[in-house]
């Protein structure tokens, strides 16, 4: 790591024009205000979406309150994934509403667009530059915004370092900033992978499956970091974990066939007839 210069080699790739109001400053990014003052962060509805077919999402209909932490469970197949596609503009549905905020259509941005907008998707599977320290995979993260337009000779501003900072600690890796990427624990690396995302400071995270693989220590500190982060966020947390989903989530929704079949505590939808007979194959 010692001799790699990344700031020298990495982002030389044009970058896409942007369509909206977003723009880049010297340092300082401006996102496309998402307007969250009626206090609903995500608000989707009727959204159908086929595969040949077959239907993978059938008029769901789906809302988050800004600052809410909310578990989506469901069994194998039921249409997590694809609705966060469609959250994220990789999929478009064949019908359907999916605002952020009050004002921006999703379904009318490209798959960019929407993260520049302020919505961060973190996948199952960890992607961090593993021959990169902690602190310089963070630092990457703000270069990896497409809406910084001057990235090749990037220098971090105060605000950006004091950002980088403040994540490390909420991460918990303040102690691990200069430790190469691919020498942390897989939990480690999940947490490093979610403060890439907070760098850019989202009013929204999806969240797929955060702590398959973890350790129980490692998924009590990710609880943790859920909770701190929920009220300053809105989170959508995809679990199969119900322990863990115990320890975070005020309100869970589960999807069976595209669709909500319930909502409500965890208590409440564990003990919905509907429910049991879907997760129990009765
Ligand atoms: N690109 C695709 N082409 C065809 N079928 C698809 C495609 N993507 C998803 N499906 C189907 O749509 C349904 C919903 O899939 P999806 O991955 O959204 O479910 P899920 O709830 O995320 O499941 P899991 O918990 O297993 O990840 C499944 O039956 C899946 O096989």
């Amino acid at each position: 790591m010692a001799n790699l210069d990344w700031r020298e080699i990495v982002y030389q790739e044009p970058q896409p024009e942007l369509s909206g109001d977003a723009t880049a400053g010297y340092g300082h990014v401006m996102q496309p205000g998402v307007d969250l003052s009626h206090g609903v962060a995500l608000y989707l509805d009727d959204i159908s979406v086929s595969f040949d077919g077959f239907r993978a999402l059938n008029k769901l209909s789906l809302s988050l309150d800004v600052g809410e932490l909310r578990c989506i469970i469901g069994p194998n197949g039921a249409g997590k994934t694809t609705m966060m596609d469609v959250i994220t503009g990789k999929t478009r549905p064949d019908s359907g509403t999916a605002f952020f905020g009050q004002t921006i259509d999703l379904l009318k941005l490209r798959e960019a667009e929407v993260v520049a907008a302020g919505v961060g998707r973190k996948f199952q599977k960890p992607t961090v530059f593993e021959d990169l320290s902690v602190q310089d995979n963070l630092e990457l993260a703000l270069k990896s915004d497409k809406r910084a337009r001057n990235t090749l000779f990037f220098r971090l501003s105060a605000a950006q370092r004091q950002r980088v900072e403040e994540v490390l600690e909420q991460i918990r890796l303040h102690d691990q900033a200069a430790r190469r990427a691919g020498d942390l624990s897989h939990g480690q690396k999940q947490w490093l992978e979610i403060g890439m995302l907070l760098m850019l400071e989202p009013q929204l995270l999806l969240l797929d499956e955060p702590v398959a693989g973890m350790t129980d220590f490692e998924t009590d500190r990710t609880a943790e970091l859920f909770i701190s982060l929920a009220g300053n966020h809105t989170l959508m947390v995809v679990e199969h974990d119900m322990e863990f989903v115990r320890k975070i989530a005020h309100k869970v929704t589960v999807l069976h066939e595209g669709s909500v079949l319930a909502e409500g505590s965890l208590e409440q939808v564990q003990a919905n007839e509907r429910v049991v007979e879907v997760y129990l194959g009765r």
